[in-house]
């Protein structure tokens, strides 16, 4: 079973995450069928824009898949993480706009998959958090980087230090989101901002896009953030951050 679907609605691309029995969180399958999908759409000159959604899930995205990691090797660890930053970082690097689409929980992993796209839209329901220092671990797909560029350092440490979770409004607020929309309502306001995008000229808009992620600040955060998410990985704190997941009981960390 596909774990990402990739449809087609003339120049948009519609990705829907597909792990719904785990709040679309972020398991192996997962990010290899998100590389997939975007690699699919990378080289395809007929998409003019992408959606990126939660499908038929309860949540966008509930980040990383905390059962999988259970028991799982660091090597493996580091492995599994490297491999959704370099997913993450294709959704990026798509030469065309990415609208998220964002409902339920976007949290950790999800909502940096979220940051990785170029314009949020929530549904009043939406909450969303870097929430990863709650678990023993740091955001290791982009969020160290992508949330400062984004709201600035001051704000993108508050949330990241406290692991909170936005509302919605509050995520507006902060210009996490773009635009907050009523639930039943998400996936038509994707599809009209993606329309309106379409019906411009796409060269311009792949220029405009490249122009405006262009600049050195970024690759350095991003290399950055993945030498420090290394050296937590070996940490006792995140092994009791998974055991505590599993236990449903909040973590008791020590410092190590
Ligand atoms: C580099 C990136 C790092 C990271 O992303 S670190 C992880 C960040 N993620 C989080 O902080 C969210 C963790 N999950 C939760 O806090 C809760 O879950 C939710 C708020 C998302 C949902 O809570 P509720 O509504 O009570 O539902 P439920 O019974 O907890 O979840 C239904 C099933 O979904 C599984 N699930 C949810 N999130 C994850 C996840 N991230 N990894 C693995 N499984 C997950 C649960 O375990 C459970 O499964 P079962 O029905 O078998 O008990």
């Amino acid at each position: 079973m596909k774990r990402v679907l990739l449809t087609r609605e003339g120049p948009i691309a519609w990705v829907a995450l597909n792990n719904p029995e785990r709040h679309n969180a972020l398991s192996g399958q997962v990010v290899a069928d998100l590389q997939e999908a975007a690699d699919q759409m990378a080289v395809d000159r007929s998409v003019r824009v992408v959606v990126l959604h939660g499908g038929e899930a309860k949540s966008f995205c509930s980040g990383a898949d905390l059962k999988e990691r259970q028991g799982m090797e660091e090597a493996a660890v580091v492995a599994t993480v490297h491999a959704l930053r370099e997913a993450v970082n294709s959704v990026a690097q798509l030469p065309v706009p990415v609208i998220a689409a964002i409902h339920g929980m976007a949290f950790g992993g999800g909502l940096e998959l979220a940051l990785a796209c170029d314009i949020r839209i929530a549904a009043d329901d939406a909450q969303m958090g870097l929430t990863e220092v709650g678990w023993g671990i740091i955001p290791g797909a982009g969020g160290c980087a992508r949330l400062p560029a984004l709201i600035g350092p001051a704000k993108a440490k508050e949330l990241i230090f406290t692991a909170r979770r936005l509302t919605a409004g509050e995520a507006l607020e902060l210009g996490l989101v773009n635009r907050v929309v009523d639930r039943p309502n998400l996936l038509d306001a994707a599809r009209a901002m993606a329309e309106q995008i379409a019906r411009q000229a796409p060269l311009a808009v792949r220029a405009a896009k490249r122009a405006i992620d262009a600049g050195p600040g970024l690759a350095a955060g991003l290399a950055a953030e993945w030498r420090e998410y290394r050296s937590i990985v070996q940490t006792q704190d995140r092994l009791e951050g998974l055991r505590a997941f599993a236990e449903r009981r909040p973590p008791v960390f020590r410092g190590e």
